[in-house]
């Protein structure tokens, strides 16, 4: 098997996940299915980009992925192999414990702005490793953070600081670090860099790429509305739309070959892509994003798309590609392989 990546050398599959469903519940018997058939595979040493408008179901999947949903989230099914151990999700399944923290491990957006500021940062390395290691001596501890701080380039004295006294970059870098403690495979960073300028944005993202080349972590899923940011980091990229995965594939080609109508007007909305495609306009999305309580019937897209067919209203798109690239989309499986940017109706 072999696939390139920017980031080290791609080996094997790292993470598979396949019909993952999971659904708020909004009292009685109602319910917001806000991931719905998610299927996504990540290889070792890949950066896998998840992106979608507000409300697509982005943290919601973090949460899933990284055993982290609490109610009123709960996983209704699907499955997690991660190196060949399978983790079946699903009413009456409890994760194990070690899988959190220690398989997959979660970067929550904010997290920089939720530790509490009466603990130094060595106080929280502590927590982490002893949250694990019950018998973990305090000194021990201190001594992996310190270790792993100076393997990252980073100053062991923020061990000694308190959350305030460091710069917001330098706090998310910190928070990251200890979020990693425990050597997880894989790495889920839900929108890590949103409250960040762009100088600490670059900085993170180089720790991430170091983390990567070190093997401290294998793999990393990064959630962010950001676009930008993900043509710097990610390897592939998911589009997220109404809770599911509308779009797949390499980040380059997601950005500058878009097959799915939505991915295409989301990113040329934000993105500034090859100049030959710059110069294509694609339509604004009309409207705004489905209430998940009660989704359009078929492609949940169709009532915003400009290239909507009577089908599109009437049956499930199907997915066209294999499971590394694929658009879930009648009008790619007219078109297969062709992009929406070389549509004169949505390219202007
Ligand atoms: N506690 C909750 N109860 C009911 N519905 C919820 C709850 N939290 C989220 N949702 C709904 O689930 C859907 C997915 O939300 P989610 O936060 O995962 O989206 P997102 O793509 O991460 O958005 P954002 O970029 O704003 O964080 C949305 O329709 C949202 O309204």
């Amino acid at each position: 098997m072999s696939a390139t990546t920017t980031w080290g050398t791609t080996t094997g599959s790292l993470l598979r996940a396949s019909g993952l469903r999971a659904a708020y519940s909004t009292g009685g018997d109602t319910e917001v299915m806000a991931v719905d058939d998610v299927s996504i595979d990540l290889r070792e040493g890949e950066v896998l980009g998840i992106a979608g408008e507000s409300g697509s179901g982005k943290s919601t999947l973090g949460a899933v992925l990284s055993l982290t949903h609490r109610p009123p989230l709960y996983v209704k099914s699907g499955e997690l192999e991660v190196e060949g151990e399978i983790l079946r999700l699903g009413a009456g399944q409890e994760p194990p414990r070690l899988w959190r923290g220690k398989v997959v491990s979660l970067l929550p957006q904010g997290a920089m702005n939720s530790i509490s500021p009466t603990l130094r940062i060595r106080d929280f390395a502590y927590d982490v490793i002893r949250a694990h290691e019950p018998g973990a001596k305090r000194s021990e501890a201190i001594d992996r953070a310190r270790q792993r701080l100076t393997q990252l380039s980073l100053p062991p004295r923020v061990l000694d600081y308190y959350p305030h006294q460091l710069s917001g970059g330098m706090k998310q870098r910190v928070v990251t670090v200890l979020s990693t403690l425990l050597d997880p495979k894989l790495l889920i960073a839900d929108e890590p860099t949103s409250a960040l300028d762009v100088s600490s944005q670059r900085i993170l993202i180089e720790m991430l790429r170091d983390m990567l080349e070190q093997r401290i972590i294998s793999g990393v899923i990064f959630v962010t509305h950001d676009l930008p940011v993900l043509n710097t980091v990610a390897d592939r990229i998911a589009i997220m739309y109404a809770g599911k995965v509308v779009e797949i594939g390499a980040a380059q080609e997601i950005i500058n070959r878009a097959w799915h109508p939505y991915s295409g007007a989301l990113l040329n909305s934000v993105l500034v892509p090859e100049p030959q495609v710059r110069r294509r306009r694609v339509a604004g999305i009309p409207g705004s994003p489905p209430n998940l309580a009660n989704p359009p019937k078929a492609c949940r897209f169709h009532p915003r798309c400009s290239l909507a067919m009577d089908i599109c209203s009437e049956e499930d798109p199907p997915e066209v590609g294999d499971e590394r690239r694929f658009s879930a989309c009648w009008w790619s499986q007219s078109n297969p392989g062709k992009s929406v940017l070389s549509v004169s109706e949505v390219a202007g």
